[in-house]
């Protein structure tokens, strides 16, 4: 597998965050917690992984291309990169990407970031165990979610592993099991209520 446009650069040593998900469509929320984490943990880039498909969803989301080229139009920042790494990989599931990402970036701090609604159900996912054990996380607040989250078996097994705000900094250099909840003010906007509403119509 070669490298070229579309693959990011990233030096060995620095933090990078990795938001993964459908990005069907991405919104307003997105963009506001990859500001607040960029700030919040210290990281020098962050990376949006936007999915073929969500291993655990049924339906399948619109085109890659359409919703990688929204997401660029939406999240714009210089240390911000909207990717299509898992295609690019071959990967859907997490635990896969990150082991492939480890590898073909050697040295790099990567942590996992996801909103409360996925660490509600991240013991649903396939070696949910490993993801927890390769990489540092950050759940992002979630409005309506934040007591499911707390509550839930992946908070609960891995309680003696969350650390506090004032480490939240130096998460990236952390070694997992390692996980931070960032209690940031909340936006409530969704993909699935832009796509009930219809103000977000797909092209094909
Ligand atoms: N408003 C938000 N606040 C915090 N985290 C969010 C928010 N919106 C999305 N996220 C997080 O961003 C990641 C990607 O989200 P995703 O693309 O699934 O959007 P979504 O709005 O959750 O979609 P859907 O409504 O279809 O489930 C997930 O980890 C999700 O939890
Ligand atoms: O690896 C898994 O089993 C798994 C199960 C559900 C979701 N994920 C990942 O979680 C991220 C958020 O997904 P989504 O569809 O809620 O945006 C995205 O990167 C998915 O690939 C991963």
């Amino acid at each position: 597998m070669g490298w070229g446009p579309g693959w990011p650069l990233a030096r060995a040593g620095m933090a990078i965050g990795l938001l993964g998900g459908s990005f069907d469509p991405a919104h307003p929320g997105h963009v506001h917690v990859t500001r607040e984490a960029l700030k919040r943990l210290g990281l020098h880039q962050l990376w949006w992984l936007v999915t073929p498909g969500n291993p655990l969803k049924m339906h399948g989301p619109a085109p890659l291309d359409q919703r990688l080229a929204r997401a660029r139009e939406m999240m714009q920042h210089p240390r911000v990169r909207v990717t299509d790494l898992e295609r690019r990989l071959g990967t859907r599931y997490t635990a896969d990407t990150l082991a492939a990402l480890q590898s073909r970036y050697p040295g790099v701090r990567f942590v996992w970031l996801m909103g409360a609604d996925n660490l509600a159900e991240l013991h649903c996912w396939d070696d949910w165990q490993d993801i927890v054990a390769r990489v540092p996380m950050g759940v992002l607040a979630r409005p309506g979610d934040r007591l499911s989250a707390r509550l839930s078996p992946a908070a609960r097994i891995y309680a003696f592993a969350r650390r506090s705000k004032s480490q939240a900094q130096g998460l990236a250099s952390i070694s997992p099991p390692a996980w931070t909840f960032l209690n940031l003010p909340m936006r409530d906007d969704s993909s699935s209520a832009l796509r009930e509403n219809g103000s977000w119509q797909q092209s094909d």
